[in-house]
């Protein structure tokens, strides 16, 4: 037993002999909301599907609530929520009678928290599903996936096709319903914006390997962008989280007090630009 909602312990995965996820190991505790975030390749989706038991590593394993991802007893699987990039949904299917069909077979899902949040997302019910816009097919994915209120969310950006008020309806839902605060959700997004608003941590990936992961807060109070020279003095080596292509160095100054000053801090974009430069 452990005391992570979601593991992944040394995944390496190999499509066409290159490693698209290389050595991931990330623990994740109950309550923690991650935004996933890398540039287009870096292994966010591939990390998720690992996780959600949809592809499996070459090497090293992944669980959610302490089952294996390859292994999901149905217990556990009433218990999570999973959106892919790309919706698999069934499309002859009106809205209304494909949220029923898949909502049934949970035993925690209810019509009415199903109903509040199609209107909250203001998804129409009464449409085939192949008639609605792939913003709207993105929103009836995410009522699916929450509907039953689950433990754990995997949502591989669940919102790149929404407006920017649904987006926002979207976070709000999120954290709503009866099991909100203990939720554990990771999140993959390139809104960065709109995670900054909700991430208790973030995990970085790039070129399929996990570049740093951390708490958000710590990240926005004691990471620091600094010049090559500074004035108070050396910067202990192990404060150096990046060295940027400019000459800059990204710190963490809870490894150099001294620095606490120096330089300026950053947004998760700008976090994002000088990780990947
Ligand atoms: N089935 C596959 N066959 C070959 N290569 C694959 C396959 N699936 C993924 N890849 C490669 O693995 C890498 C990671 O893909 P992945 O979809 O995980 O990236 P991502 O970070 O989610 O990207 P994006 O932000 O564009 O969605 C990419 O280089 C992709 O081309």
């Amino acid at each position: 037993m452990n005391d992570f909602t979601i593991r992944a312990s040394q995944l390496t995965l190999r499509r066409n002999g290159a490693k698209v996820l290389d050595n991931v190991t990330l623990d994740i505790p109950a309550g923690a909301v991650v935004g996933l975030v890398g540039r287009n390749g870096a292994g966010k989706s591939t990390l998720l599907r690992c996780l959600a038991g949809l592809a499996a590593p070459d090497s090293g394993n992944a669980s959610l609530l302490g089952c294996p991802s390859l292994q999901l007893t149905d217990t556990v699987r009433e218990r999570i929520g999973y959106v892919a990039q790309t919706p698999d949904l069934f499309e002859w299917m009106t809205v209304e009678k494909h949220l029923f069909t898949i909502g049934r077979a949970y035993p925690r899902w209810t019509e009415e928290r199903c109903l509040a949040l199609a209107a909250r997302l203001n998804l129409p019910l009464n449409v085939r599903v192949t008639a609605l816009s792939g913003g709207d097919q993105q929103k009836l994915s995410v009522v699916l996936a929450l509907a039953h209120d689950p433990d754990v969310l995997l949502f591989d950006e669940p919102v790149a096709s929404l407006d920017p008020m649904t987006r926002r309806e979207f976070m709000r839902a999120i954290f709503s319903g009866e099991r909100a605060t203990e939720r554990t959700v990771i999140i993959s997004s390139h809104i960065l914006s709109d995670l900054e608003r909700v991430v208790t941590h973030v995990a970085f990936i790039r070129d399929g390997q996990l570049q740093l992961v951390d708490d958000w807060d710590a990240m926005l109070e004691c990471y620091r962008l600094i010049p090559q020279a500074v004035a108070n003095g050396p910067v202990p080596p192990d404060a150096v989280v990046h060295y940027t292509r400019s000459g800059q160095r990204l710190i963490d100054t809870r490894r150099a007090p001294a620095l606490a000053q120096t330089g300026r801090s950053l947004s998760l974009d700008e976090l994002f630009v000088e990780l990947n430069s």
